[in-house]
């Protein structure tokens, strides 16, 4: 049987006449079909490389909106792959379908579709797959993560069983930021948030907004969150005005930004909803948890860390955790078709597939005040 990494293997595209890199300021050939590869040395390129035809079961899908995720930026500037290797970025995608391979039926040119960039192996072998966990496979092919490359280009050939039809009136971009709504579906589905539960939501980035954005829908009353930065705060409170704002203090204990925390909410939460990763925001947050609540991190960060031990058994606190997501696409499409979710807000720059070094750039800088950057083509 051919393995997944055998059919997305990434030396294929690298190995291949027509891959190149772009030089700066060089023009790109009319309609090719280009894409951004970063490498070990931490450099950034626009690169043309073929335009595949879609095998058994895929579909080529022109990618019309890609938006930039904490990861990709990660990848790029600290690597994680082998010193020759090239690798290419983007998983939050959306598109139209442009061809559609032997054996597609579901899907006709035209199409317009989400792309689920995480394609797990679904083999009866596979406990994780077998029992619908496939967040979870060993033999998942994640585009973006390397040594896959990742969904930003023009044509792009997936799956025909992991793309998600968009209906009319959901935009391509809106399409694309359907990958961090899965993420934070996920995490909301696990966390078991009931309608009137006060939560905490730590980190006010896409995570955290978007986990605002769905704590609302789902019916959490009252909803503090938190950031280190004010503009942060500002924008979350554009979103859902009713929220309330703790600016976190870094030279405060985290003892002590839960007591502020917990008097903005007028009592310890239910639910924390942790966006950023960080030692001591988890602290804070399981912090400002009541006893039988729980924290539920979906930020990422270093590999140890330190939680108070006796006040989480004390306080019979659950810690949860999430990776990535399973079953949340269609979920998310029909919230944002439904008009429960409004991810417009969140694009606030938009880069020309030509210009999408740059996006990256912007992406990265955070005095440029991006939260959502995007490539449209
Ligand atoms: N679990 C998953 O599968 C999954 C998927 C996607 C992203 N993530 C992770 O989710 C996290 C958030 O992603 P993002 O794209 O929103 O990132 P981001 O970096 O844009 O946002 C994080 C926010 O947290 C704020 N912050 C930092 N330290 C803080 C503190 N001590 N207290 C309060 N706020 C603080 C920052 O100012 C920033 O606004 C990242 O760790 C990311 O890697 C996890
Ligand atoms: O949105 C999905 C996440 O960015 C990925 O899991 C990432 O962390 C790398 O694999
Ligand atoms: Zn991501
Ligand atoms: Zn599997």
């Amino acid at each position: 049987m051919t393995s997944q990494a055998e059919v997305y293997d990434p030396r294929k595209i690298l190995d291949h006449p027509d891959f190149r890199i772009l030089k700066e300021g060089e023009k790109p050939d009319a309609n090719a079909n280009l894409a951004v590869f970063y490498n070990a040395n931490k450099e950034i390129h626009l690169v043309q490389k073929p335009r595949l035809n879609p095998g058994p079961g895929q579909v080529l899908v022109h990618v019309r909106a890609t938006g930039i995720c904490g990861s990709d930026v990660h990848f790029w500037k600290h690597g994680c792959i082998g010193e020759s290797m090239v690798c290419g970025s983007g998983h939050e995608s959306a598109g139209e379908v442009v061809e559609v391979g032997e054996g597609v039926n579901e899907w006709k040119v035209g199409d317009r579709v989400a792309i689920e960039a995480g394609v797990p192996c679904l083999q009866a072998s596979c406990d994780h797959c077998r029992t619908g966990r496939y967040n979870g496979c060993p033999d998942v092919v994640f585009f973006s993560t390397p040594p896959f490359h990742g969904t930003l280009t023009r044509w792009h050939v997936h799956p025909a069983q992991w793309l998600h039809r968009l209906p009319e009136n959901v935009s391509f971009e809106e399409g694309a930021l359907c990958e961090p709504l899965a993420v934070v579906l996920a995490g909301i589905e696990r966390s078991g948030l009931r309608l009137g539960d006060p939560v905490l939501i730590c980190g006010a980035g896409p995570i955290g907004l978007v986990s605002l954005l769905a704590a609302r829908a789902a019916g959490a009353e009252p909803i503090v969150i938190t950031d280190l930065v004010q503009s942060r705060l500002d924008f979350a409170k554009t979103l859902v005005p009713g929220v309330r704002t703790v600016l976190i203090d870094p030279k405060k204990s985290p003892k002590e930004q839960a007591a502020i925390i917990r008097e903005k909410a007028g009592q310890l939460v239910d639910l924390v909803l942790e966006c950023t990763g960080f030692e001591g925001s988890i602290q804070t947050g399981i912090y400002a948890t009541k006893f039988g609540g729980k924290v539920f991190i979906i930020g990422v960060g270093k590999n140890e860390m330190n939680f108070p031990f006796m006040h989480l058994s004390a306080n019979e606190i659950d810690l949860a955790f999430q990776y990535r997501y399973c079953n949340q696409y269609p979920k998310a499409v029909r919230l944002v078709a439904g008009g429960l979710i409004n991810l417009k807000p969140l694009v606030t720059h938009r880069f020309s597939l030509e210009d999408a070094v740059s996006a990256f750039h912007t992406a990265a800088d955070p005095r440029l005040g991006s939260i959502k950057v995007q490539i449209l083509d």
